[in-house]
């Protein structure tokens, strides 16, 4: 377990200039589906943002944008001020899907190793590497599972190896596909306050998908979702009084109705 305790998001100093992420018209067609239609949306630096709504929506599609592993993306999107998929985004992004990403057959230390390697290769920089494997074994608290095989680890903390080899390259900007999905609640609470750290310490930007409301709390701000469209954004306490709502999850079901009623009213006029 993680041995950090959570507490309310402190507003962690904002770093760089510009948001992190900024939407302008943004579609994506897959198959034959267009699935993100026409976002607009910005996701501010240094903090988390929580991108939030039910499966299928569309969240995995447009973090998949994001990083740049998408096809078929028409209009403006600007990641870290360049265009999503630039090459020089690909040391400055961590992407951790929701399916690990870690070799079961490695433990811990050599699945973070080789990828360290790759990020940093060759003898000279053999002792930074060390340093970097072992700082982000304990920044996700699997020290001591390190010798432990990733095949014979939960999933939660094989999900957690996937996010260490996410921090190996220090990302300025860190897209989490539903981490913590299939969690514990202790873990889950964990995992927040691990993703707050990072944010507090290194001003990283973290993008994190969820499709349970209640994580909604532990983020600075929120991108709401549904059938591809985003239907708000803003900071919870923002969401809640701009809908009389108590809870995010009450906010996301009045923005759906009145979403529905002023679509409904449009087709009326129209006819
Ligand atoms: N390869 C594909 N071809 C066509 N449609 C696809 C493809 N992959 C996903 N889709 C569709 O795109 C839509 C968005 O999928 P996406 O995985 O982005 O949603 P999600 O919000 O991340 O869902 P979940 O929370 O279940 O992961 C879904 O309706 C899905 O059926």
């Amino acid at each position: 377990m993680m041995n950090i305790s959570f507490q309310r998001p402190p507003d962690p100093p904002q770093s760089g200039t510009g948001p992190a992420v900024r939407a302008e018209h943004l579609t994506v067609v897959r198959g034959p589906r267009t699935v993100l239609r026409g976002l607009g949306f910005t996701v501010p630096r240094g903090r988390i943002t929580g991108l939030l709504g039910p499966s299928g929506c569309g969240k995995s599609t447009l973090m998949r944008a994001i990083v740049g592993t998408q096809a078929k993306v028409t209009g403006t999107l600007e990641v870290l001020g360049r265009p999503a998929g630039d090459a020089l985004l690909r040391s400055r992004i961590g992407y951790v899907t929701q399916a690990p990403s870690v070799y079961g057959d490695l433990t811990v230390r050599q699945n973070l190793e080789y990828f360290a390697a790759i990020l940093d290769p060759g003898r000279a920089a053999a002792a930074r590497r060390y340093e970097k494997v072992t700082g982000a074994i304990a920044d996700v608290d699997l020290t001591t599972r390190a010798d432990a095989l990733a095949g014979n680890l939960s999933s939660g903390q094989r999900s957690r190896v996937s996010l260490a080899v996410a921090l190996l390259g220090t990302p300025e900007l860190l897209v989490l596909d539903e981490p913590t999905v299939g969690l514990d609640p202790v873990l889950r609470r964990d995992l927040w306050a691990l993703f707050h750290t990072i944010a507090a310490d290194r001003g990283a930007t973290l993008l994190v998908s969820s499709h349970v409301m209640d994580e909604a709390e532990r983020c600075h701000s929120l991108l709401l979702m549904r059938e591809g469209e985003i239907l708000a954004e803003g900071t919870p306490d923002a969401l809640r009084s701009r809908t009389g709502a108590a809870t995010v999850e009450a906010a996301f079901l009045h923005l759906v109705d009145a979403t529905a009623a002023k679509k409904t009213a449009g087709k009326e006029t129209v006819r």
